[in-house]
């Protein structure tokens, strides 16, 4: 059977992804060389985006100087991108997820499979979602997620990275590989879907926290004692919540290298930083820094807040609740070291 592969979403990481999977198409016979993308329409300098991915084959907004394969093909109808596929890359921030499930429920081909790329958790009045579990209770599909050490830009120039996929069905996985594999990227599989999915969703509050340590210049030594308690609030909530998440996966790219390289480049360290640096808030450095990306650690700190403290388990994860803290509540930046 020929897959068709469909990307939802067209920033920062779903350009640099669509960089390897228009390439990694081409390599196999049991995929389709087409590959359409999902933009979030816009203008750029005046003219739509997918317009100009479509003839210069670059991202000059979320990728600016790197060259996408020709068989990526831009699309500004949701419908449209995923009519025929039966590989979904849903790669997207965290906070449209929602919206775009409603968007394809019933209205896409029964055979299809999905991947999440997404780093967050979906909360509401009842508690709290994985994204996959979103993805696959809203459109029946079964769902992957792949999660790593992972600077897009990085990625995008090939410089040498891991990452894992996190699988339910092995098939699933080893399809998945297939399409994200290069000797540049190297993809371990894990069948530990929720264990992968809750440690990129996690570190990015854990970022925020790096940042702040960057913005206060407390050192190296500060850096990596808030890593290693983020990383170890990161497996105790895990495990508190799905007890079949397994230690090993806190060793693979998604768990303590994501955490090094975003506590190293990310955007969610450089805004933080930047808070403690100007004094503004991080609604405002995401307009004024980011141009258009979207930062996933601030609403993950509240989602995350949100869980504990219903729960009263604040006490039990003073990292996290820290920062939550300082992010909404404007307590002073130094209280990420006071209040651990
Ligand atoms: N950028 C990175 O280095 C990495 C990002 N990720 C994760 O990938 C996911 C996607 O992030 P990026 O590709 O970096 O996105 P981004 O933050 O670069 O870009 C924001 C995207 O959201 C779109 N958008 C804006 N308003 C929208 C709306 N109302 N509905 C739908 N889309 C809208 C924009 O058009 C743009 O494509 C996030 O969960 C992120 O944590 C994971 C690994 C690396
Ligand atoms: O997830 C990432 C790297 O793996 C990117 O993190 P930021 O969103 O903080 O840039």
């Amino acid at each position: 059977m020929t897959e068709r592969v469909a990307l939802i979403g067209s920033g920062n990481w779903g350009s640099a992804v669509a960089k390897i999977i228009g390439r990694n198409v081409r390599k196999f016979n049991h995929f389709d060389n087409k590959v359409k993308m999902w933009v979030f329409e816009e203008k750029v300098n005046g003219q739509n985006l997918t317009e100009i991915i479509n003839t210069k084959h670059e991202n000059v907004k979320y990728l600016p100087g790197i060259q996408l394969p020709s068989n990526i093909v831009a699309c500004p109808d949701l419908l449209e991108t995923c009519r025929d596929a039966t590989m979904l890359v849903f790669v997207v921030p965290h906070q449209f997820v929602t919206s775009i499930c409603k968007q394809l429920k019933g209205r896409i081909p029964a055979n299809c499979k999905a991947i999440s790329l997404i780093k967050g958790i979906d909360v509401n009045a009842d508690g709290f979602r994985l994204i996959t579990d979103m993805i696959q209770e809203s459109l029946e599909v079964p769902t992957c997620v792949l999660s790593g050490a992972n600077i897009a830009n990085e990625v995008a120039e090939e410089k040498f990275c891991e990452t894992t996929i996190g699988y339910r069905n092995r098939a699933d996985g080893e399809l998945f590989r297939d399409i994200f594999h290069t000797p540049s990227f190297r993809v371990n599989i894990v069948p530990d879907v929720v264990g992968v999915e809750l440690c990129g969703a996690l570190k990015n509050i854990v970022a925020i926290g790096g940042g702040l340590v960057d913005g206060l210049k407390l050192g190296d030594n500060t850096k990596a004692a808030i890593i290693r308690i983020g990383l170890y609030e990161m497996r105790k909530f895990s495990k508190m919540f799905y007890a079949d998440v397994k230690d090993e996966t806190f060793f693979e790219s998604c768990g303590v290298a994501d955490l090094i390289t975003t506590c190293a480049g990310g955007r969610n360290r450089k805004v933080a930083e930047a808070h403690v640096t100007t004094g503004k808030s991080f609604d405002q450095l995401e307009k004024e820094m980011l141009n258009g990306q979207k930062l996933q650690g601030t609403s993950t700190a509240q989602d995350m807040y949100n869980i504990l403290s219903k729960k009263n388990l604040c006490h039990e994860f003073p990292l996290m609740t820290t920062i939550y803290r300082i992010c909404y509540e404007g307590i002073p930046p130094i209280r990420i070291v006071e209040d651990i």
